[in-house]
């Protein structure tokens, strides 16, 4: 994949904005976001057949913008819908066997913030890696304790070379810092979903993450 990709990577699930998603999607897109991953998730999160509705709503939203489209965690439902990849976590089915179940044109997204686990993400052959938190967050229940943009500094100063974004609690005040540490780009939810204007947003975010 084209590392430019990850530079403003937006995720969103219905649980993520008041809003209605496909509405904010294309605001964020209008801002100039470069990647989405839909990521249904959590107590007020959709059903099966919601969840598949509204992922197809949301895919027509990016492909009309050339936008890549990840699913987060549903490798079968990214292969039904024709999606252009999936992102697996390390409490999921390891990066090695989702590979094998998918066309070598879809993107692989691996969550690692140890050197092991990025080691392995490598090894998996991942096309990138999500580190983080980088700060603390609200938007996922079960998220670890932050790590800070020193986690992404300390994979590139151990020669991890594969693309990065970093995760978590990431605002206009902080991006710098991330790209900064080594990031490719920043990805986020928040900062967008529940912005009072995703457009604009989207567009502070974009001229802050370019270097
Ligand atoms: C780009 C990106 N990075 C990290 C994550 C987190 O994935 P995971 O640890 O599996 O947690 P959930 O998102 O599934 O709750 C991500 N989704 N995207
Ligand atoms: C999915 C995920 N993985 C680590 S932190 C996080 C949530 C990021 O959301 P926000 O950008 O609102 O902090
Ligand atoms: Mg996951």
């Amino acid at each position: 994949m084209n590392k430019e990709t990850l530079l403003l990577y937006f995720i969103m699930g219905s649980q993520d904005t008041d809003k209605d998603p496909a509405e904010v999607l294309k605001q964020a897109v209008a801002g100039g976001i470069t990647c989405f991953q839909f990521r249904e998730k959590g107590p007020a999160s959709k059903t099966v057949e919601q969840k598949e509705e509204l992922a197809r709503e949301l895919l027509a939203v990016c492909r009309s913008h050339s936008i890549p489209f990840i699913v987060n965690d549903d490798v079968d439902l990214a292969v039904q819908i024709g999606a252009d990849g999936v992102h697996i976590g390390q409490g999921d089915e390891p990066a090695s066997s989702v590979k094998k179940k998918l066309p070598a044109h879809m993107i692989v997204g691996v969550s690692a913030k140890t050197l092991k686990e990025a080691e392995k993400a490598v090894q998996d052959e991942a096309d990138y890696i999500g580190t983080g938190p980088m700060y603390a967050t609200t938007s996922k229940d079960d998220a670890d304790e932050p790590i800070g943009p020193e986690g992404i500094q300390d994979l590139r100063k151990f020669g991890i070379t594969l693309p990065i974004v970093g995760i978590g609690g990431i605002t206009e005040k902080n991006v710098k810092s991330i790209m900064r540490a080594g990031a490719d780009g920043v990805s986020l939810i928040s900062a967008i979903s529940r912005a009072i204007d995703p457009k604009e947003a989207a567009q502070r975010l974009r001229q802050l993450a370019q270097k």
